[in-house]
C-alpha cells in the first residue's frame, strides 16, 4: 500500500503484494459539501481517504457549483436528506472516525452532533469551515454559535485556519500575526471543549516576526495545542512554503488526512504528522487546471515512498 503504514503487518504484506486485504479497512465518514470542481469538500475528502487506506463514506450537506474561480452557486440539501444519509451509513456500516466540513446551517450542526453522540464515534475531526477562498459563506452566521457549543465538545481535534480562529474567538481580523498569537488563540479555542486544536498557518503573514522562536520565512507552520494535566502543550509542524497559488482544498485535505490517521489508530500527534506531509506533497504537485486557483494532487505522496 502506498501512503501510511497499516497497523496489521499481514494486511500490509497482502496490500504490498496487490492482493485483497484480509481485514476490512478503517471507516471514515465525511459530513460536508460537494465541490463540483473536485478540489475541496467531499471530493477532496474521499480522495484523501482512498489515498490513505481508509474506507471513505459521505453525507452531503449542500451541492456547490464551484470551479477554480470560486463558487457560482450553493444548493442546500433538505435537512431530512442530510439526516437520512448519516443514519444510513452509521446504522449499518459504522465509522471509526467522522470528519465535518461545510455544514452551512444550524440544523446540520445539530444533526452531526447528535449522530456523533448517539453512535459514540471514537474519533471526531471538526474542520470549522466558515468561508471559501472567494468569501462565500459555507457556514451561515447564525450557525456559528451552535458549532461552538454543540459540536466542538465532541471533537478530538478542531482544525481552524487563522482567519477562522479570529472569527470563532470574536477577535479582530488579522489579529493573529505570529506563531505565539496562533498558540494563544488555540489555547483560547480549547476552552470551547475540543481535546486539541490544530491551527493551520497557511494564512499567516509570510514575513518572519522577531518575536517568533522559529524563522517563519519560506516555511508553512501550523501549531497543535492540547492539555497535559493542568498545563498546555504546544507542538509546531513546519514544511517548506511552496510558492504556488494552486492551494484549493488544503484545509479539507488536511482535516481528512488527520481523520484517516486517527481511524488507523495513530495517536493524534502522529496523525497530524502524516497529514502535514501528505498535504505538503499534494500542494507541491497541485494541478494548475482552470483559470484561477488550481487544486491539490492527492496522489502526490505515492512518489515519496
Ligand atoms: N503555500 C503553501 N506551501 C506549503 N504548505 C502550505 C501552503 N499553503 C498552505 N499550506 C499548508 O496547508 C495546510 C492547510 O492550511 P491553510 O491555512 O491553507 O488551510 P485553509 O485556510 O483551511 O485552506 P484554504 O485556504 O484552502 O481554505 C497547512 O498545513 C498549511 O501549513
Ligand atoms: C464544498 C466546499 N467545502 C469546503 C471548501 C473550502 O475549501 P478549502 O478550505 O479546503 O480550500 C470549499 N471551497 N468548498
Amino acid at each position: 500500500m502506498s501512503g501510511i503504514r497499516m497497523k496489521n503487518p499481514e494486511s500490509e504484506a497482502a496490500a504490498e503484494a496487490g492482493s485483497v486485504l484480509t481485514d476490512p479497512p478503517p471507516r471514515v465518514l465525511t459530513i460536508a459539501g460537494s465541490d463540483s470542481g473536485g478540489g475541496a469538500g467531499i471530493q477532496a475528502d474521499l480522495k484523501t481517504f482512498q489515498e490513505l487506506g481508509v474506507y471513505g463514506m459521505s453525507a452531503m450537506t449542500a451541492v456547490t457549483s464551484q470551479n477554480s474561480l470560486g463558487i457560482q452557486a450553493i444548493y442546500p440539501l433538505p435537512e431530512e436528506t442530510v439526516e437520512s444519509q448519516i443514519e444510513s451509513v452509521l446504522s449499518d456500516i459504522g465509522a471509526d472516525a467522522v470528519k465535518t466540513g461545510m455544514l452551512l446551517t444550524p440544523t446540520n450542526v445539530f444533526l452531526a452532533a447528535s449522530a456523533i453522540d448517539r453512535y459514540s464515534i471514537k474519533h471526531v475531526v471538526i474542520d470549522p469551515v466558515l468561508h471559501a477562498k472567494d468569501g462565500s459563506a459555507l457556514l451561515r452566521q447564525e450557525a456559528i454559535a451552535a458549532l461552538k457549543s454543540e459540536l466542538f465538545p465532541f471533537a478530538e481535534v478542531i482544525t481552524p485556519n487563522v482567519p477562522e480562529a479570529c472569527e470563532l474567538l470574536g477577535w479582530p481580523a488579522h489579529s493573529i500575526r505570529t506563531l505565539e498569537d496562533m498558540a494563544l488563540a488555540a489555547q483560547e479555542l480549547l476552552q470551547l471543549g475540543p481535546q486539541y486544536v490544530f491551527m493551520k498557518g497557511g494564512h499567516l503573514p509570510a514575513d518572519p516576526s522577531p518575536s517568533d522562536e522559529i524563522e517563519t520565512q519560506n516555511l508553512s507552520i501550523d501549531v497543535l495545542v492540547g492539555r497535559k494535566g493542568s498545563e498546555y502543550f504546544r507542538e509546531f509542524y513546519h514544511a517548506p512554503r511552496i510558492p504556488t497559488k494552486h492551494t484549493h482544498g488544503t484545509g479539507c485535505t488536511t482535516a481528512s488526512a488527520i481523520a484517516a490517521g486517527l481511524a488507523h489508530g495513530y495517536p493524534l500527534v502522529e496523525a497530524v504528522n502524516i497529514a502535514k506531509s501528505f498535504v505538503t506533497a499534494a500542494i507541491q504537485s497541485a494541478v494548475p487546471l482552470g483559470c484561477g486557483i488550481g487544486s491539490l494532487w492527492h496522489a502526490a505522496h505515492r512518489n515519496k515512498h
